[in-house]
């Protein structure tokens, strides 16, 4: 749906240029979330802003759908960036208009028919839940609302894509939570592609399917969010990961912990984290287990497990347990 093929971008300041891209290649598939998190500076909003192309890049190209946006006209390219809506940290709505005159504002700019522009509004109105609103001013709604507003006049041309730019930053956690499962109801309901940026885990977890690590101006890991989140391959991507609450990730930690057996990392994916996988292995064999840290959680819809175990018994029974979780499908790794 959309690629990014060897993108570049440079800003010329005053006396100096800024590398804030460099080497892109990306692809998002059509009907996905797709987070890209990063820390300040690393090149996220240019990133976007590439997509639709508020920002040209210095050198690659820009595929959308199949069409190479940067080798369209002017007046090809605004007919284009009408298949990308885009939603802002701040909102970016109109003060002096009320909520439906912010969401009919693009469908006026594309000379709709009044009575089309009305029931268009009410049915985005409806699917942000804001219709009891709909005649108030931006000044009148909290941050939450404003962002409703923000999502159903970027939906109102009907685009394929989404881009989120740090569309949840301003807002309270439980706001942010209400925002992140319209954004995924939206992209359900209408099969919406969604790229977001964000600089929190939190949200990556949420609702994206893949996610890329973004660090001076480069991707440095791209992957499934649980593949991620569970097994981080670059130092950046574990700094996010070890943000979020529930991680699980300090081999370190268990120096000295137990009494001296082996102790192994556990991972459990989908439906398994919920099954008695670990006590049916151990009771095969005669040995024992302690747990010394564990974790049951969800990335986005799917759940998965974490769990810290030493083995105590003779080496010939710790090697089964481990043998028999590997060939049950779960991720075992040795920590000591
Ligand atoms: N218009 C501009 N002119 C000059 N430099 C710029 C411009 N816009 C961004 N930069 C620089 O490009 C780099 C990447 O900025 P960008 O805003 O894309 O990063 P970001 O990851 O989105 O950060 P943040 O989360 O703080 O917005 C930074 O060094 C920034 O200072």
């Amino acid at each position: 749906m959309i690629e990014l093929i060897g993108i570049d971008k440079e800003y010329r300041a005053k006396d100096r240029i800024v590398t804030a891209l460099q080497h892109i290649n990306l692809t998002v598939e059509k009907g996905e979330i797709f987070g890209v998190i990063g820390r300040s500076g690393a090149g996220k909003s240019t990133l976007l802003r590439c997509v639709n192309l508020l920002e040209r890049p210095t050198n690659g190209k820009v595929l959308v759908g199949g069409q190479d946006l940067t080798s369209l006209k002017e007046g090809e390219l605004q007919k284009e960036r009408k298949r990308i809506g885009m939603i802002f940290q701040h909102f970016n709505l109109l003060s002096t208009a009320t909520v439906e005159q912010n969401i009919a504002f693009p469908l006026k700019l594309s000379k709709l028919p009044k009575k089309e522009i009305a029931a268009k509004v009410a049915s985005l109105l409806e699917l942000v839940g804001l219709s009891q609103h709909r005649k108030q001013y931006p000044s009148q709604l909290s941050g939450g609302q404003k962002q409703r507003v923000g999502i159903a006049r970027a939906l109102a041309s009907d685009p394929d894509i989404l881009l989120c730019d740090e569309a949840t930053s301003a807002l309270d956690p439980q706001t942010t939570e209400s925002i992140l499962e319209l954004l995924k109801d939206i992209n359900t309901k209408l099969g919406i592609t969604i790229l977001l940026i964000t600089h929190e885990m939190g949200v990556i977890r949420a609702i994206c399917d893949r996610v890329a690590v973004m660090d001076q101006g480069e991707i440095v890991e791209v992957g499934d969010v649980l593949d991620v989140f569970l097994k981080p391959q670059h130092e950046v991507s574990r700094q996010f990961v070890s943000e979020v609450a529930d991680s699980i990730d300090s081999s370190a930690f268990y120096n000295g912990a137990g009494s001296g057996g082996r102790i192994l990392r556990i991972i459990f994916r989908g439906e398994q984290t919920y099954e008695p996988v670990l006590y049916e292995t151990v009771k095969e064999t005669g040995a024992t287990f302690a747990i010394l840290q564990g974790t049951v959680s969800r990335m986005k819809d799917t759940p998965y497990g974490q769990l810290v175990v030493e083995l105590r018994g003779s080496d010939a029974d710790v090697d089964a347990v481990v043998g028999g979780l590997c060939s049950r499908g779960l991720e075992v790794s040795v920590l000591r």
